[in-house]
């Protein structure tokens, strides 16, 4: 339903499962605003006809019918405000709901393409305009267009000359309020773009506060935020300045209609063609009127930033998601636990990031990948555990292309320890069980093998509740943690990312014995800038701005491999390779 709908009816299916309370709301603003009109006609009758009629009994009683309009009139716009704000509320939540849910199963290449600022200003900031308009138009929405229409109805019945007069203004105020909001749209649009420049520069900011500091580069990024706040408000002027048009136009074009009004109604009273209860009833029906032009064009405002938010919104809600298998899948072919087969790929379309990679593992065994900074590791485990898919070649587990393995089993069988990946605010234990259900003993078993002993002397051991971001660990100390993680799950593929960089040769050396000897059976990937990291692997893969330099163990790549072995001795020491 929701691809390719338009935005706004989008959003607006979010309030179906309220749709009962709504229309309980809205037929008590509806009953509130009809006593708010009431309350003029039954001014002019007691004015015109119970005043002179000099009886006070009768005065008192259509005073207190005044009272009783009034009282209802309040208290039926309250309770309706109430509904429509939790109505609101309730909307806003399921979208936040919908679209964080689409956004968790987005593909690597889709959340590339929409950036993660933008992704985290949609489900904050747009979902709040969205929240804001669909509140709006069910307090204004409705109110404002029952007092336009029913006083220009009630003024009809007083006073159709004077009404003609009032009349002849209102298309003018129409095509203000049309032209405003229809440019409204698209510079909220462009507001919105701004926001997302403002959350990665914050984003950005915030993560790298420490390097900030450290590089003395405090006044800089003062200076660069300093710039994205401007480019926010400048959007925003734009967008209000043309906004704030609308009201002093409306206002001049009532201020024309009202003079004609008090004109020709001065010339009707002096020539008793009609009575001053009804003219002062008119008047305050013009009010009336002015306040609902008014308010519309406050609810355009709404709408236009509205609709510019939705239409953002809807953009990641139709957008497909990942497929758990891709159709594409080749015939079952070798054995080997993972295995490449002249495997390219690129991220933009443009420079491949690997290119032609062929190479096989079996269960058991280690694959050490090293290479330059930027050479396509890290993209080589990308690909492995699909968030993306090589434009060329294919990947197999056990022989099986993972095109054909859906998302969810495929990472099931990995376990994996990423480039800066991330520990969360919660004990040590939860770090590692990661709401997997992994047994206590299990997991503490994982945290030995990973060399996490530490964890011991913690307030609480296990207990222990870490920072957000495991900041108050060393970085060797949070590796640990992180390969504890990857290992509790009983992997059979392991992936270490640059996982042990923060220790020393020492550890790192236990950790990759301990990984040997408790997960005999896993195959594990070691991305490494560290000779000495891989080259205990079976296989090692050299690379280069993503060619294969060469693929062998450490004594072939020693013969074969001019640059493994420069590496090597460099790493190593001068002679090391001879
Ligand atoms: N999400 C991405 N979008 C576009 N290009 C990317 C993305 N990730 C990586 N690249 C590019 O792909 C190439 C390979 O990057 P990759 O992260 O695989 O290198 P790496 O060998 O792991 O480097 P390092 O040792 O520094 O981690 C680089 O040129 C990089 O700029």
């Amino acid at each position: 339903m929701r691809k390719g709908a338009p935005p706004l009816r989008t959003v607006l299916s979010y309030l179906r499962p309220s749709a009962k309370k709504m229309a309980w709301g809205l037929t008590i603003k509806f009953l509130g605003t009809v006593m708010d009109l009431l309350l003029p006609w039954i001014l002019a009758f007691v004015i015109d006809t119970v005043v002179p009629r000099r009886s006070l009994a009768q005065i008192a009683l259509w005073g207190g019918v005044m009272l009783l309009c009034s009282v209802l009139a309040v208290v039926g716009n309250i309770a309706a405000n109430r509904s429509a704000a939790r109505i609101a509320r309730d909307a806003s939540e399921r979208i936040r709901h919908d679209l964080f849910s689409k956004i968790a199963h987005l593909s690597c290449r889709q959340i590339d393409g929409f950036t993660v600022p933008s992704l985290e200003a949609r489900l904050t900031t747009d979902t709040y305009n969205v929240h804001q308009m669909l509140n709006m138009m069910q307090r204004v929405g409705v109110r404002a267009p029952i007092l336009l229409l029913g006083g220009v109805a009630v003024t009809l019945t007083l006073e159709p000359v004077l009404t003609l007069v009032l009349l002849s203004v209102l298309p003018l105020i129409a095509l203000v309020v049309f032209f405003v909001s229809r440019k409204g749209v698209g510079l909220f649009s462009a507001m919105q773009r701004s926001v997302d420049a403002l959350v990665r520069t914050v984003r950005e900011d915030v993560t790298g506060i420490r390097i900030i500091k450290a590089l003395s580069r405090t006044e800089g990024e003062k200076t660069r935020f300093d710039g994205v706040n401007r480019a926010v408000s400048r959007r925003e002027t734009a967008a209000s300045t043309t906004m704030a048009l609308s009201n002093p136009a409306i206002n001049f074009f009532l201020g024309a209609g009202l003079t004609g009004v008090i004109l020709v109604g001065a010339f009707r009273v002096d020539s008793g063609l009609t009575q001053p209860g009804t003219i002062l009833a008119f008047l305050s029906y013009f009010t009336i009127i002015l306040g609902a032009m008014l308010s519309i064009t406050r609810v355009f405002v709404m709408y236009s930033k509205g609709a510019a938010s939705a239409a953002r919104i809807q953009e990641v809600l139709a957008a497909e998601g990942e497929p758990e298998t891709l159709a594409a899948a080749a015939s079952d072919r070798g054995a080997a636990r993972l295995s490449f087969e002249g495997v390219t790929f690129s991220y933009g379309g443009g420079e491949p990031a690997v290119e032609d990679i062929s190479f096989s593992v079996g269960p058991g065994q280690t694959l050490g990948i090293i290479g330059a900074t930027g050479s396509g590791k890290s993209t080589l485990c990308n690909l492995m555990l699909r968030f993306y898919t090589p434009d060329k070649g294919v990947i197999r587990l056990d022989g099986r292309d993972i095109r054909a393995i859906p998302l969810k089993e495929l990472r099931s069988r990995f376990g994996v320890v990423f480039q800066n990946d991330l520990l969360f605010g919660r004990t040590v234990a939860e770090n590692i069980d990661f709401d997997r259900g992994i047994a206590p003993d299990r997991a503490e078993a994982a945290a030995g093998w990973a060399q996490a002993d530490f964890v011991a002397g913690l307030e609480g051991g296990f207990a222990h509740p870490l920072a957000a971001r495991g900041t108050d660990l060393s970085g060797g100390q949070r590796q640990r943690l992180l390969v504890a993680r990857a290992l509790a799950g009983d992997p059979d593929i392991l992936i270490l990312d640059d996982a042990s960089s923060a220790l020393d040769y020492q550890t790192d050396a236990k950790l990759r014995q301990a990984v040997r000897t408790h997960c005999a059976d896993a195959t594990c990937v070691v991305v490494a800038q560290r000779v000495s990291s891989v080259m205990g692997a079976d296989l090692i893969l050299v690379l280069d701005e993503g060619r294969l330099l060469g693929c062998g163990s450490h004594g072939q790549l020693l013969e074969s491999c001019p640059p493994y072995r420069e590496l090597y001795a460099l790493q190593m020491g001068e002679g090391a390779a001879q």
